[in-house]
């Protein structure tokens, strides 16, 4: 696998593939990579003939009081990682690279109305920047598809609106979340928690769970919300919001609205902010 840091070589070395008539597919992460992100590589390997994945801890995404500093940075790792799963180029760009007029001063891309919510409304900024960074690399790579994870839902809901609004030719793949034993969802972050916190960490799955069961037995879905709520800071998380979404559009599910909903947690544990979601139909 070849590793580049600048735009010239990674048009080169996609330009190659182009000219053979091949499919390229496409994986952004942050790094410190997991079996998640493994599983997204290996669906795009599925879907595509060659596969491109960058690592690129985007400034732009994260507030000013949020952990881009502390953020894992593990190239050396990830390369190896990346090589075993077959992956054929990955682009690591510095920030340069990506921002050449400096982040502040950046073209953005918003994405209206469904960034107002859930995390968008808990992280002020961050899909701006989410958004603004996904398009630089989707421009640069020019991918036919490109691979997302369910476990960032609103992520994937904005991306696939960025593209369907803007025109851009690629596909974008929904990849599903990769869980541990205990049902934790995987996550770069989770290596903040302590033994015991991470002990604990499952229960925001488990409270999904129970979410499901109890919205499948006739409850309101604002009471089942503010049960799961009291559930989990009963147990000493402090929830950034507890909701129950259309999966579609993340609007407030109308009166009696079973089909299509999707729970969606963001708590903090300690010093660590955990999101999970699952799809209640
Ligand atoms: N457990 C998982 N299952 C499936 N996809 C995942 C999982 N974790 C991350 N992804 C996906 O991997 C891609 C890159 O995510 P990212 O590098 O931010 O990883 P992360 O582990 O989610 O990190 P963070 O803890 O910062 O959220 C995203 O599309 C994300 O949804
Ligand atoms: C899509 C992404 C790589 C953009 O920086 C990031 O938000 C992530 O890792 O999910
Ligand atoms: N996985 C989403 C990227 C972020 O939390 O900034």
């Amino acid at each position: 696998m070849q590793t580049v840091q600048d735009v010239p070589a990674l048009r080169a070395a996609i330009r190659g593939w182009r000219t053979q008539g091949q499919t390229v597919g496409f994986v952004p992460t942050m790094g410190n990579l997991h079996a998640g992100h493994q599983s997204l590589i290996k669906l795009a390997r599925a879907r595509a003939e060659r596969v491109v994945a960058s690592v690129f801890v985007n400034p732009t995404q994260f507030g000013p009081n949020e952990d881009y500093d502390r953020y894992p940075r593990t190239l050396v790792q990830d390369q190896a990682a990346l090589a075993e799963h077959d992956c054929d180029l990955l682009f690591a760009p510095d920030v340069a690279t990506m921002y050449p007029f400096g982040p502040e001063h950046s073209v953005s891309v918003r994405v209206p109305q469904i960034t107002d919510t859930l995390e968008g409304a808990h992280r002020p900024g961050h899909f701006d920047g989410m958004a603004t960074v996904v398009c630089k690399l989707f421009n640069l790579v020019q991918p036919d598809l490109a691979v997302f994870g369910q476990k960032d839902f609103q992520q994937l809901k904005v991306v696939e609106r960025m593209v369907r609004d803007l025109g851009l030719p690629v596909k974008v793949v929904a990849a599903p979340i990769l869980r541990a034993d205990d049902g934790l969802a995987l996550s770069s972050r989770n290596q903040y928690l302590g033994a015991e916190e991470r002990a604990r960490a499952p229960l925001i799955h488990d409270t999904l769970q129970k979410m499901r069961e109890l919205l499948a037995q006739g409850h309101p879905w604002q009471a089942v919300e503010q049960t799961a709520a009291a559930r989990l800071e009963r147990a000493g998380f402090v929830p950034d919001y507890v909701a129950i979404r259309r999966a579609e559009d993340l609007a407030e599910p109308a009166e009696g609205e079973r089909e299509g909903l999707v729970a969606l947690v963001a708590a903090r544990l300690g010093g660590t902010r955990l999101i999970d979601n699952l799809r209640l139909d």
